[in-house]
């Protein structure tokens, strides 16, 4: 379990985080909403053991986090992959770096190119792939060590609805086969209303927890009932109307 606790932080003295608690259980996805700017990926970071913070703790499994580790894998928002590397060596770069021998290491890459849907593309490279393509490489990569928690820093924000709703439908897949710790950060409403378990607004100026909602739609999902479907839901509607009340409710404040 990740336990966030009385968390604050900031760049040069300019607080950007104010007492942000929260608790990844396994078996979660947590998805933290909030507009530009209100802290989102400083939170990713922290949690991620990039950087640290002014005052609060984070612990992962009860061991107090002090940096990065294994334990914690992390989806970037622009992929972050190797240019010059073909997709099978993208995703097992870092078990190479853990010193992994090379049959073991390509058939872990191999088994997760599969589970994101991407057997037959190992030998490409990066620049012969579509975004969508990108992000599932990006996806295989965090899961090839492993982690316990998996991070995600808006994922899906460069892609277009269709295949955003693919990516959507397949971090579910992976949600229900794994049972992994799931940390998912997007300022897209309808997104966050359809992934959360668990869903945490954020408001700026310093970012702060306003509001917090237990869903079940990503369940839903899961369990056989369509995206679509449940999109069209009137209870989806009214729950996504109601979070886009809030967050606009939060930004008229700051006017
Ligand atoms: N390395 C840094 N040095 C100084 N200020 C920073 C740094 N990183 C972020 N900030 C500031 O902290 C605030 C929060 O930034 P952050 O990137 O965490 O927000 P965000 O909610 O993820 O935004 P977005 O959705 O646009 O990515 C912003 O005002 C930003 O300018």
């Amino acid at each position: 379990m990740l336990k966030v606790s009385h968390l604050s932080a900031g760049y040069q003295g300019h607080q950007v985080l104010r007492d942000i608690s929260l608790q990844i259980d396994s078996g979660s996805l947590v998805v933290v909403l909030g507009p530009s700017g209100c802290g989102k990926t400083t939170l990713l970071n922290l949690i991620a053991g990039f950087t640290a913070p002014s005052s609060g703790k984070i612990t992962h499994d009860g061991q107090l986090v002090t940096g990065p580790g294994a334990d914690r894998g992390v989806v970037f928002q622009n992929e972050g992959l190797l240019p010059w590397r073909n997709v099978l060596d993208n995703v097992s770069f870092g078990l190479q770096l853990a010193g992994v021998e090379q049959p073991r290491r390509h058939d872990i890459a191999q088994r997760m190119l599969r589970r994101v849907g991407l057997e037959g593309y190992e030998r490409h490279f990066i620049w012969q792939l579509s975004g969508g393509m990108r992000q599932r490489v990006g996806i295989a990569r965090a899961l090839a060590a492993d982690p316990r928690l998996l991070l995600l820093d808006e994922p899906f924000g460069a892609l277009d609805a269709f295949t955003r709703e693919q990516m959507q439908e397949l971090l579910l897949t992976i949600w229900r086969d794994t049972g992994k710790q799931i940390l998912l950060i997007t300022h897209d409403i309808e997104e966050a209303v359809l992934l959360a378990s668990e869903l945490l607004i954020l408001s700026p100026g310093p970012g702060r927890v306003v509001d917090r909602l237990n869903l079940d739609f990503g369940r839903r999902y899961v369990e056989g009932e369509s995206c679509r479907s449940i999109k069209s839901d009137p209870e989806f509607i009214r729950y996504r109307e109601y979070v886009l009340g809030s967050v606009f409710h939060q930004r008229e404040a700051l006017l």
